[in-house]
């Protein structure tokens, strides 16, 4: 599904209007009828059945005179209030404040200190309190009199329904503009923007909902999404079939370079992971020494030495003995050794190749070994691992996520997973895709590794590298859901998850 910008979905607002030729007024009445739908869904369970809209001077504003007149019009008690000098408001917006001035509908203007005492106590009257102060066009952070009315809302314990995205929250980014209204339920309008979808964002929306009003998907096809939301749907379409007149080898060999002394258990979930995902044969290579600790976890993948793979003492060519996809660097430690095993992995690999872990901080030291590779590759760093890749620091990283990860997908021709809530995917060309499946609780040593086995596990099947990349992302995040709700997210384990791979997919595939 196409996520959009406060820009694209102007500019999807202006064909459906320009082009289309479906007057914006009509699409505000939609688009206020479906917050009705919601409110009177709220209402039936509360006693309290008073509603409180707080307007701003755009369009958003517009939607909530429009959902006034529906509330009044089913004798609901409703106070409408607007921030700002009525006589700036304008357009459609306008026609729907006149309307409602001339069914002598409870209106009160904002502007002052005083004003805004008395809105604090009658705010307490209401049993819900609509958010239409400012949607897709925020300009500049939020301050004054608005700032206070926001605070002021956020005090009052009321049920908080938003339109479109709560007031503060800027669409592009999903940051909070000065301050936030916190909303319980958020209704956006036909398409999630992005701001709806990342952090901190996503919590202000609370639970949201996406409703059509009525722009037709021709123009919604006409804007090139640069940015999609992995949904289920689209991982339903992606996974590999099985077919009956197939074996093991129709699925795949998996090649995981994973493990050193002490990480041992990164290579085997890694590995795991792959088989779960339904790669046909998992080899699994790690330092000779460990070959008998993998062996008695790991019975169902074939172990193989470092050694044998890559003799560093006379440089001997990195060896594979047709191997269908390669992860490299989970739990692997930095040792020279493997440093020249990974950059001789990058230079000759001519299936894809997923680095993860210290792989990732061993490429760090050598990043310009990325433009010898032959073979897709796919890396999933985490917010500390791209610092290193990048040189930004943490925090930069975490604030623009999305452009950190297209960032380095453009320059190094590779697929970058920057992991973290809400995982942005960015191929080669830029084209973002967003996954939001995943909790708190797949914040476990471990968990990446096994992201890490999934991602390689469908690449053997034969899928498309980006393709691998969503699939499991979007699965590993499913497996972490439905083992938070087992063991809760304080308790679970890397390895919970990998149990409950089989089940999400399952769980795909019912429908
Ligand atoms: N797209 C669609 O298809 C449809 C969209 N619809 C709805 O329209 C909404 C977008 O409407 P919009 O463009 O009028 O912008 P909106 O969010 O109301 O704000 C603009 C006003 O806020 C002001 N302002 C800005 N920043 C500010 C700040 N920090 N602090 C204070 N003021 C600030 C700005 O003032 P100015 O900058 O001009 O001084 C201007 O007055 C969208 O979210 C959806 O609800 C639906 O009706 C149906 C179809
Ligand atoms: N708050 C969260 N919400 C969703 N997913 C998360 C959250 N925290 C961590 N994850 C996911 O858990 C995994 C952790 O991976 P990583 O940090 O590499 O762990 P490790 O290196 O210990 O295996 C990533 O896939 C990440 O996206
Ligand atoms: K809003």
């Amino acid at each position: 599904m196409k996520i959009f910008s406060n820009e694209e979905m102007k500019n999807l607002d202006r064909i459906a209007i320009e082009e289309y030729k479906i007057p914006g007024i009509i699409l505000m009445e939609n688009a206020g009828i479906a917050v009705v739908k919601e409110i009177v869904k709220s209402l039936e369970i509360k006693e309290n059945k008073r509603v409180a809209i707080l307007c701003g001077l755009g369009n958003n504003g517009g939607d909530g005179f429009v959902i006034a007149r529906h509330l009044i019009s089913y004798g609901l008690g409703v106070d409408t209030y607007v921030i700002g000098n009525t006589s700036s408001i304008k357009g459609d917006a306008k026609i729907n404040y006149e309307i409602l001035v001339h069914l002598k509908a409870s209106i009160t203007t904002i502007k002052d200190e005083e004003d805004l005492a008395m809105l604090e106590d009658s705010l307490e009257k209401c049993g819900i309190l609509v958010d239409g102060i400012l949607g897709t066009g925020l300009q500049r952070p939020i301050e004054g009199v608005i700032k206070e009315v926001i605070a002021i809302v956020n005090k009052s314990k009321k049920e908080i329904i938003a339109i479109d995205i709560p007031s503060g929250i800027n669409g592009d980014d999903g940051e909070v503009y000065g301050e936030a209204v916190k909303a319980n339920k958020t209704i956006t309008f036909q398409l999630p923007k992005i701001g709806n979808i990342l952090y901190p964002g996503s919590d202000y929306c609370g639970k949201l909902l996406i409703e059509n009003i009525g722009i037709p998907k021709n123009a919604i096809d006409a804007i090139e999404a640069k940015i999609s939301l992995i949904t289920e749907k689209m991982v339903q379409a992606l996974l590999p079939k099985r077919y009956s007149d197939t074996h093991k080898g129709s699925y795949g060999k998996a090649l995981i370079i994973a493990g050193s002394f002490g990480m041992t258990g990164a290579a085997i979930l890694a590995s795991k992971a792959a088989l779960r995902s339904g790669a046909g044969i998992v080899k699994t290579a790690v330092p000779k020494e460990l070959s008998v600790i993998i062996e008695n976890q790991l019975i169902e993948a074939i172990t193989v030495s470092l050694e044998e793979l890559w003799n560093q003492d006379n440089q001997q060519a990195f060896r594979l003995k047709g191997e269908d996809a390669i992860a490299i660097g989970p739990g692997s430690g930095r040792a020279e050794a493997f440093k020249k095993l990974l950059e001789a992995v990058v230079e000759e690999a001519t299936v894809p190749v997923v680095i993860d872990a210290d792989g990732l901080n061993l490429l760090a030291e050598n990043i310009d070994i990325l433009k010898s590779l032959k073979a897709p590759c796919i890396i999933t760093p985490h917010p500390g691992e791209m610092a290193r890749l990048t040189g930004l620091s943490i925090d930069e990283i975490n604030r623009n996520r999305i452009d950190v990860a297209r960032g380095f997908s453009l320059k190094w021709k590779v697929i970058t997973l920057l992991k973290g809530a809400r995982t942005i995917i960015s191929d080669e060309k830029g084209n973002v895709y967003i996954n939001s499946t995943g909790n708190p609780g797949m914040a476990t040593a471990g968990s990446g590794d096994v992201l890490t086995g999934m991602i390689t596990g469908l690449l053997a099947q034969g899928i498309s590298p980006l393709e691998a990349t969503i699939t499991a992302a979007y699965l590993h995040g499913k497996a972490g859901d439905r083992t938070a709700e087992k063991y809760g997210q304080y308790s679970m384990l890397a390895g919970d998850i990998l149990e409950e791979i089989p089940y999400g997919i399952k769980e795909l595939l019912k429908f």
